[in-house]
């Protein structure tokens, strides 16, 4: 499909104001370098409209600027690329004729995977010149040694001294020959695991690189299917494949020229077939590409269920839903079996087809050859040469046309790679200012608006973190104050309004800065497979151990702060720091997991804590404790609880109520309770908050 190219731009007053950092730059190159999007002439007005709203718009730094798209006028060149209340300026390019899916690019770029093998492949490609050479000139030896025989009447010493001879000489020839195999396979065979390996890392750093927003709408079971087999496929085509076709391809072209060589005539008949044969493996390899891509996904569906039900067993096992899982698991199997066997109708059809050719081949020529011989036209020798050529090649293109199945394949697969490695993250995971000194630790939210994935949630917020001051932040269960934490870190970006570290936008600001100096304390928190010490140790800002003076004394921080944290239990079990968490810390308690947490949020000294419940599944004793040691780490530090108890609310400097959206009410916990009919009164009076009484009787029996 050949289409025209046209240039998007966006409107320079919008960017400016909402992105000051794309100030100066051309438009063209602002459009396109932050959304990495081109637009094509034929696309209509409401689809122009669509691929924004699902590539720029959604969870990106031009967020904001949607609802200004919608609002203004239409700066447009061209009368019939209108495009209504978007706020765009469109300039066609040059009639440059750009092909969509050019396949041949496609090509070149699988190719180009290959360049930093290139040593290794040519050595294995002279290899298989040689290898090659070996084997089409087997049915020439052949056919002579046949004919000295044939011919052998009279002089039987001569002929086998003859025989002696050539038989020597072919044996030589032939340990070469298998040297050299032996050397392309291998070589290949390396190369084609290096391409993989390499692949698989590109692949992993580009999922890395992306924002959270974009893991919503991607599946794990796609991604660790496109870094599994989609990175091997591509790797062994680069290399067995590529041997494999580039064989074929040269028996047979050397296999036809030999069959001309020995007789023309005989050569015509027997390629007759070879014409039809091309044909059926083109429309062959389309038919696989396709299904191949049709069963990757339904194979990585499948994935995702196995993965998410067998990493959450207990849960499955508890509900007794083993037998349920079972019958779902086998239902979504059941979409691979059939698609399965549409594959394996295609290539036994087209396998059939090719072994008749191949057949008819050997065939016509012993038909035609045999009376050629018969009419001494031929001889015995040259006529069997000219059948193991025939066969030859029609092995050979047999093998071309497998080549071309598996390119399909690779391509299939390789295209899936490029999507994820050519995304640009609408959140960049590194670049940006990185202010030399640390920051203060004020946080201001100015008229933040944002929704999951269209839904509002949040709706011109406004709300001041002063630094060295920790503040409650409470509402009721959904009602967003996990995701004002998670906007704070930039996990995503707010729509509209702007979010200030400092009197910085945060946009501006390198995120690995930022988030150096944020400790962060999910909900449920995750650990990963290792020891304590390494868990604790990931929150720190280099693997290299920082010591710290406590008291006179070097200490290592990651154990100061274990020690904070109310890690002691732990690090005086038999096997000590050094004990494994497993997958997820699933060989922890959930107060044990929380106490890694925090000391894994505070081993890095930041100046802002972020405590998402920290404390929720903490016994009421670990928590007295880990509060007491978090009041204290708290000291000089902006603090932002994410509160449901009471206790927490209660030591809070100020208490901040999320409703609908915006914070409704914000003060002290004395002046809040104070308030006539205020939310957080009304808040704490109707919910469910762990009474402080109880919580001091619980310690006081500890
Ligand atoms: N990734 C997501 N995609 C879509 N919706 C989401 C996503 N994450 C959260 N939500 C929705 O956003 C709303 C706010 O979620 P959030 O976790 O911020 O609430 P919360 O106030 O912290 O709740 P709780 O007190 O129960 O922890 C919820 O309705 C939730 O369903």
């Amino acid at each position: 499909m050949l289409q025209r190219l046209v240039h998007v731009t966006l409107n320079v007053k919008v960017c400016n104001r909402h992105n000051p950092l794309l100030l100066g730059i051309p438009f063209r190159s602002q459009a396109r370098h932050h959304c990495g999007f081109r637009l094509y002439s034929s696309h209509k007005v409401s689809a122009l409209r669509n691929y924004y709203e699902r590539t720029a718009i959604r969870g990106s730094g031009l967020m904001s600027l949607k609802s200004r798209f919608y609002s203004s006028q239409v700066d447009t060149q061209r009368k019939n690329a209108q495009l209504e209340s978007v706020h765009l300026k469109t300039t066609i390019g040059t009639s440059k004729k750009v092909d969509l899916k050019s396949k041949t690019s496609e090509v070149k770029r699988l190719f180009s995977l290959a360049a930093p093998e290139k040593w290794t492949l040519t050595g294995a490609i002279g290899f298989l010149i040689v290898s090659s050479s070996v084997t089409i000139a087997v049915p020439f030896s052949l056919g002579k040694v046949l004919d000295i025989i044939y011919s052998s009447t009279n002089d039987l010493g001569a002929t086998t001294e003859r025989l002696d001879s050539l038989c020597l000489m072919l044996c030589g020839v032939f340990l070469l020959g298998g040297l050299c195999n032996f050397g392309r396979v291998y070589l290949m065979s390396i190369s084609g695991q290096r391409m993989t390996q390499a692949l698989r890392k590109q692949a992993y750093a580009a999922i890395m690189r992306q924002e959270p927003a974009w893991f919503h709408r991607t599946s794990t079971g796609e991604l660790v299917n496109r870094l599994s087999a989609d990175t091997q496929l591509v790797g062994r085509n680069l290399s067995q494949n590529v041997s494999d076709g580039l064989r074929s391809l040269l028996m047979t072209v050397a296999g036809a020229g030999m069959m001309f060589y020995m007789s023309p005539s005989l050569a015509f008949i027997g390629l007759c077939v070879v014409p039809p044969v091309s044909m059926l493996a083109v429309i062959y390899g389309r038919f696989v590409r396709s299904i191949t891509r049709q069963l990757q996904t339904t194979l990585a569906d499948t994935s995702e269920l196995a993965e998410e039900k067998i990493s959450n067993i207990k849960t499955v096992k508890a509900f007794s839903k083993e037998a349920k899982e079972c019958e779902s698991y086998a239902q979504r199997i059941e979409t691979v079996l059939k698609l399965a066997y549409k594959e394996s109708l295609a290539v036994g059809s087209f396998y059939g087809m090719t072994g008749l050719a191949g057949n008819t081949i050997i065939l016509l020529v012993l038909y035609y050859g045999g009376g050629m011989v018969a009419t001494e036209q031929l001889t015995v020798g040259h006529l069997t040469s000219f059948l193991l050529y025939a066969a030859y090649v029609g092995i050979s293109i047999g093998g071309l046309s497998g080549f071309y199945t598996e390119l399909n394949k690779g391509l299939g697969a390789a295209t899936r790679l490029w999507e994820i490695m050519d995304r640009k993250p609408l959140i960049p995971s590194i670049g940006g200012l990185r202010p030399e000194t640390r920051p203060k630790g004020e946080i201001v939210l100015e008229n933040v608006t944002f929704s999951y994935q269209g839904a509002p949630l949040i709706r011109g917020m406004n709300l001041h973190l002063t630094p060295g001051k920790s503040i409650a932040l409470v509402g009721r269960s959904g009602c967003g104050k996990s995701t004002i934490a998670s906007l704070i870190l930039r996990l995503y970006d707010p729509e509209e309004g702007r979010i200030l570290l400092d009197g910085v936008d945060i946009r501006h600001l390198d995120p690995v800065w930022l988030r150096s100096h944020i400790g962060y304390v999910s909900q449920e928190p995750v650990l990963f497979s290792g020891s304590i010490k390494d868990n604790i140790m990931y929150g720190a800002l280099d693997d290299r151990e920082e010591m710290i003076e406590i008291n006179g004394k070097m200490e290592p921080a990651w154990l100061v702060a274990a020690r904070t944290a109310q890690l002691q239990d732990l690090g005086a079990s038999r096997a000590g720091w050094r004990r494994e968490v497993g997958a997820g810390g699933s060989h922890l308690s959930g107060g044990q997991k929380q106490r890694v947490a925090i000391a894994r949020a505070i081993v890095k000294n930041p100046k802002i804590l972020i405590l998402d419940e920290a404390t929720s599944a903490l016994d009421a004793y670990s928590e007295f404790l880990v509060d007491k040691a978090l009041k204290d780490i708290s000291k000089d530090r902006t603090v932002l609880t994410i509160a449901h108890r009471l206790s927490t609310i209660q030591s809070a400097d100020e208490v901040a109520v999320v409703d609908n959206g915006c914070i409704v009410e914000q003060g002290t916990y004395t002046d809040l309770m104070s308030k006539e009919n205020g939310v957080f009164k009304e808040l704490i009076t109707h919910q469910t908050f762990a009474s402080k009484s109880r919580e001091k009787n619980e310690i006081q029996n500890q």
